[in-house]
């Protein structure tokens, strides 16, 4: 950390973007897809099986070339080869940012700190392999010799997304054990996960890097004493497997490390779907499967670690992110996917994103000096429709969007129209939306269709909001991760240009050891005194509430 970090305000290249902005202010894109007949072509990158479309952002070819040189001035490629090679780029926590080693093919060789690290990532993975398998053949029996039909994930945070997210988006694959997860410590989650279960046919995965979590270890606990209750202390070995990188509290809290499937501190939270992390998803789906999943994370590190700056999808994504951030004032954007199986992609994407961008200093502690980290939000499309669009059709906020959608669907059914599909209609609802935030109505068009005088005003519709609009064949593991590894090198490039450390997560600090202090005061009745009298007031009201007064 000795290292002073850019301020990318000061770069040549913002001072130009700055001015630029200024100049195409005025530039609507129905004008910039008149100017520029190819824009379509022109603006969209292919990245392994994704096809990412950024004709509608509001950029023109010199806001791009600026764009590039911006990411050139603040050192993107330096950092990247520093990342891919295991610099210890975490500054703040000493640590490499190895995620894209879990994706390596097994012939493959990283050397770090004197470590093949891909040996030891396919070494973990086999055992994944094997233990799978048994719990998928049958072979794998619970302790009163039943077979396990159910596997509980407990983990919060990217201990929990990612392989929620995954499992969720390859439901088509599911062919082995059932799989539920369990995240808050609100006792309500595991209880409804475990209200129709048995826990002779039940396997806990104790999902934590740390294995320190709070929510994590609550839950666990209540779930071993559930399991313990019922068939006794021995059948934990039969009924409890880890992840983490830390055997010793794995040891302590009462699983056998012959139970428990390594990584390393070198794979953040938000980065480890890849890892032993995903062990849930490979109970799922099989150990081929998941194979292929991170074949399809490997394919778009290729691509980001070997595409020309101007065909690179990750790294345009991430420098038009900064754009629309930063320069043009657009600080939050909704991810919208047209696939009701990627429901939870926008909830693990806030975690990827929110908590690696979110920082008002730099890596070296000054303050940085523009916005950084969007707001990540959205739901699947068609239902977002019927919820937030109105707001980032006609809203004073604009919001740029990420359309995601998918040329087939396994599960299509014909259209009420007899004549197309229902995944033909979800996506001619897709790029309807896109359109219309793109190009909007003006008066003269809405006036051009009779509508009364009264409500012209009301049926405007702006245009000029952007938006990406990402394709892919299908939702197969490979393109599931695919989509991931794009996400995760947009974050990256963001954070570099920004010059923050995207790997640590400070801010969440605080307000853990700050539960654990209260958790004592609320549950007594002595009179709070916190240090706030906002906490004191509310910690009364709670206890009158609790002990039925109002
Ligand atoms: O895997 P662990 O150590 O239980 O941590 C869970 C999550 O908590 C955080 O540290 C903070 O939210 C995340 O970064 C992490 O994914």
């Amino acid at each position: 950390m000795d290292t002073e970090t850019q301020d990318v305000t000061t770069t040549e290249a913002w001072r130009a973007l700055d001015a630029h902005r200024d100049e195409i202010a005025a530039v609507s894109l129905r004008e910039l897809f008149a100017i520029e007949p190819q824009r379509a072509q022109a603006l969209t990158s292919h990245a392994g099986d994704l096809v990412v479309d950024f004709s509608k952002q509001r950029l023109t070819g010199r806001t791009l070339e600026l764009l590039l040189q911006l990411a050139e001035q603040t050192g993107v490629a330096a950092a990247r080869e520093a990342m891919l090679s295991g610099a210890h780029i975490n500054v703040t926590e000493d640590r490499a940012v190895l995620h894209t080693a879990l994706r390596l093919p097994r012939d493959a060789q990283l050397i770090v700190d004197g470590v093949d690290v891909v040996a030891d990532v396919h070494a973990v993975l086999d055992r994944m392999g094997e233990f799978t398998d048994r719990l998928r053949s049958g072979d794998w029996r619970g302790a009163t010799g039943q077979q396990i039909t159910t596997v509980v994930n407990i983990g919060i945070g990217g201990s929990d997304l990612g392989p929620a997210m995954v499992t969720r988006a390859l439901r088509r694959f599911h062919d082995g054990p059932a799989t539920r997860f369990v995240s808050n410590v609100d006792p309500a989650d595991l209880t409804a996960a475990l209200a129709d279960l048995d826990p002779a046919t039940t396997v806990f995965i104790v999902a934590s890097k740390t294995f320190s979590t709070l929510e994590t270890l609550s839950n666990a606990t209540a779930a071993r004493r559930w399991l313990v209750d019922a068939l006794g202390e021995d059948a934990v070995a039969k009924h409890f497997v880890a992840v983490s990188t830390h055997t010793e509290r794995v040891v302590e809290f009462g699983i056998d490390p012959a139970n428990m499937f390594e990584f390393w501190d070198w794979v953040g939270g938000r980065y480890s779907v890849g890892s032993a992390i995903g062990l849930a998803v490979m109970c799922a789906i099989g150990r081929e499967r998941f194979a292929e999943f991170l074949a399809g994370m490997h394919t778009i590190d290729t691509h980001f670690a070997t595409t020309a700056p101007a065909r690179n999808a990750p790294l345009l994504a991430g420098v038009i992110g900064v754009w629309n951030a930063s320069i043009l004032g657009y600080r939050s954007r909704a991810v919208v996917p047209y696939a009701q199986d990627l429901a939870r992609l926008p909830a693990y994407l806030q975690q990827l994103t929110m908590e690696s961008n979110g920082k008002s200093v730099r890596a070296d502690g000054t303050p940085v000096a523009c916005p950084t980290g969007e707001v990540f939000w959205g739901e699947p499309g068609t239902n977002g429709q019927h919820a937030f669009f109105q707001l980032l059709h006609q809203g004073t906020e604009i919001v740029p969007v990420d359309f995601l959608g998918l040329a087939r669907s396994g599960d299509d059914l014909p259209a009420r129209d007899g004549q197309t599909s229902m995944q033909v209609l979800l996506l001619a609802n897709m790029f309807a939306q896109a359109k219309v935030l793109a190009f909007g109505r003006d008066a003269d068009e809405v006036r051009a269709d009779g509508v009364d005088e009264a409500l012209v005003a009301h049926k405007v519709m702006p245009g000029d909001r952007p938006s990406t609009t990402i394709l892919a064949p299908e939702l197969t593991p490979s393109v599931v991760g695919q989509i991931i590894a794009f996400y995760e090198h947009q974050t990256f490039v963001q954070g570099v240009v920004w010059g923050i450390d995207s790997f640590d997560q400070w801010g969440v600090e605080l307000g853990k050891t700050q539960a654990t202090a209260l958790q004592s005061v609320l549950a007594g009745d002595e009179i709070p005194d916190t240090g706030d009298a906002s906490t004191d007031h509310l910690i009364e009201v709670y206890r009158t509430l609790r002990n039925g007064g109002r």
